[in-house]
């Protein structure tokens, strides 16, 4: 039977918990601030994601006859429970499954980012850590989201338990985001170093995560299948908390319960088009042919079921309810936002100009020529799911306050040695873009941060902007442009009135990539 692979449906209601202390109540969309409402709906973005939610929503065991029910599947527990897991949420994935199943828990072993659990303890967050006397054995390792000796004694243990277990066994495999550098298992005579190099190598040179994944898979023992594959015959069980755009579970931390569809021939096209084939180490070499001629064949993975828990489609649409019960008329644009931070930038801002302009009175009309340019702006973007007609609909007929909601993972050109993160440098372009624009008689608001919590190499999760941004900050000397250039965004929010349009949420323990918000509201 070929695996399964399942999508949760619409989360249920996620307990309402605000992630930033004394978070607001929920009033009408007039009585608050479009700051806080934009601060709220991120909240809520992350807040179905965290693991204590998801993992509640995925799970459903009946104590008495011990029947578990993940999905549409039941799985019978008698104290025949294995779990591994690797990834940057799943030390608080770990802690959810061992509160809803310990009683039939036997063992465990976690890969998990070096210093997490301090984190986690010093920012109070006891739900994300194992309770004492756990059954789970923690790794912590990867440090910088690098595979290093730590993570490889923590793959080579989870290696050890996949392959002890029998028929009767259940393996329940939690699955996040950095779940590859924390699952590192190279086949010999690849060395742990050797594979370090050339993924570093591709990174540097632009290859995007599902290239740099297949040749992981390629040259890993756990990878594209071969934790599935190690622990046959036990039943399989996979959650998987999806950071890559568009979910696929082959992609996702390399796959590891996922049989790879990519060959070799996938690899070598990937090592030439980032101009590697020649320089690769005689030991690589050597596992790609050998690759071609295995007997095994690709692994099979009949025996596992594989479910995306939770995603940024997921966690848009938590937060579309939420929006709606501030009186919103709430449409998702997307959840795969990919491209030039540039690009995207101005897609928003002139989603903004198009949008404020159909609420205001007649008169202020955006230009034909402007619509024409959003559109071809949404096609260059090339994004799979973009609802951009069924927002302009829903804009067109609203009369009243609109949330568009997206998310996904744009990427940016680095210049100069200022310091940000994706979100903030956004949010920043798409402030200057609104300052582009006569203010309507509309108020606008553009959030932008990353749902783990930390947006680059900053404490901040992102940054949110007005039209007003640029000519503001002006007024105390401050060029964004100038900033911009330097990819300095973090330090234009920090100088900025005091650095009130930083987003702060500490480490969230989820990861499901960034969230975009734009909030339009007629005065
Ligand atoms: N000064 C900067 N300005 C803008 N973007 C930056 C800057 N420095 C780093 N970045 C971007 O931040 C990204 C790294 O962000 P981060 O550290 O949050 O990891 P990530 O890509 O989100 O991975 P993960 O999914 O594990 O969080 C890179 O895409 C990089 O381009
Ligand atoms: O670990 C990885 O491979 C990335 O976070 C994508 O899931």
């Amino acid at each position: 039977m070929a695996a399964v692979l399942q999508v949760l449906p619409y989360v249920a209601r996620a307990p309402f918990r605000p992630l930033l202390s004394g978070g607001p109540v929920v009033r009408q969309a007039s009585g608050m601030a479009l700051a806080e409402q934009a601060q709220q709906l991120f909240e809520s973005t992350v807040g179905a994601m965290l693991p204590g939610p998801m993992l509640h929503r995925a799970l459903s065991l009946d104590p008495g006859s011990g029947l578990l029910k993940v999905r549409d599947r039941s799985f019978q527990l008698r104290q025949n429970l294995h779990l591994v897991g690797f990834g940057k949420a799943v030390l608080g994935m770990a802690a959810a499954a061992e509160e809803l199943l310990g009683q039939h828990l036997v063992q465990g072993v976690i890969s998990v980012p070096k210093g997490i659990r301090a984190a986690m303890e010093h920012a109070g967050k006891q739900e994300m850590l194992l309770k004492p006397h756990s059954r789970v054995q923690v790794f912590e390792g990867a440090e910088d989201n690098l595979p290093d000796r730590d993570a490889l004694r923590a793959a080579l243990a989870i290696r050890q338990l996949a392959e002890g277990l029998t028929a009767d066994d259940l393996l329940l495999v939690l699955i996040s985001g950095g779940g590859s550098a924390l699952l590192p298992a190279p086949i010999p005579p690849v060395t742990l170093e050797e594979k370090q190099t050339l993924t570093k190598l591709l990174a540097a040179r632009g290859a995007n995560i599902q290239e740099l994944n297949t040749i992981r898979k390629a040259l890993s023992q756990l990878k594209g299948g071969g934790l599935a594959q190690a622990a046959y015959p036990a039943q399989v069980v996979s959650l998987i908390l999806s950071d890559v755009v568009g979910d696929p579970v082959e992609v996702i931390a390399s796959g590891p319960t996922v049989a790879s569809v990519h060959n070799v021939q996938d690899c070598l096209h990937i090592l030439n088009r980032y101009g590697l084939r020649a320089a690769l180490p005689r030991s690589v070499k050597t596992v790609l042919a050998r690759a071609d001629s295995d007997p095994h064949g690709p692994h099979t993975c009949g025996h596992v079921l594989n479910v995306i828990i939770g995603s940024n489609a997921l966690a848009l649409a938590e937060a579309q309810q939420r929006a709606e019960a501030l009186g919103y008329r709430a449409v998702v644009l997307s959840a795969a936002i990919q491209g030039d931070v540039k690009s995207v930038a101005q897609f928003y801002g002139l989603l903004a100009r198009v949008a404020g302009a159909h609420l205001t009175p007649p008169g202020t009309a955006a230009s034909v020529e402007q619509e024409e340019q959003l559109h071809q702006l949404a096609a260059e973007l090339q994004l799979p799911d973009l609802q951009l007609k069924e927002a302009l609909e829903t804009v067109v007929g609203a009369g009243g306050p609109i949330c568009l909601l997206a998310g996904g993972e744009p990427t940016v050109q680095l210049q100069g040695s200022g310091k940000g993160g994706r979100n903030q440098e956004l949010a920043l372009r798409v402030g200057a873009e609104l300052g582009r624009w006569p203010p309507g008689p509309v108020d606008v608001l553009f959030l932008s941060g990353g749902t783990d919590g930390q947006d680059g190499p900053t404490e901040a999760a992102g940054a949110w902007v007005v039209p007003e941004l640029a000519s503001q900050a002006a007024a105390e000397g401050l060029d964004v442009a100038s900033f911009l250039s330097r990819s300095d965004s973090h330090t234009f929010f920090r100088c900025f009135r005091g650095g009130v349009h930083l987003l702060h949420t500490g480490l969230t323990g989820t990861n499901v990539m960034d969230a975009h918000l734009l909030l339009l509201r007629p005065r």
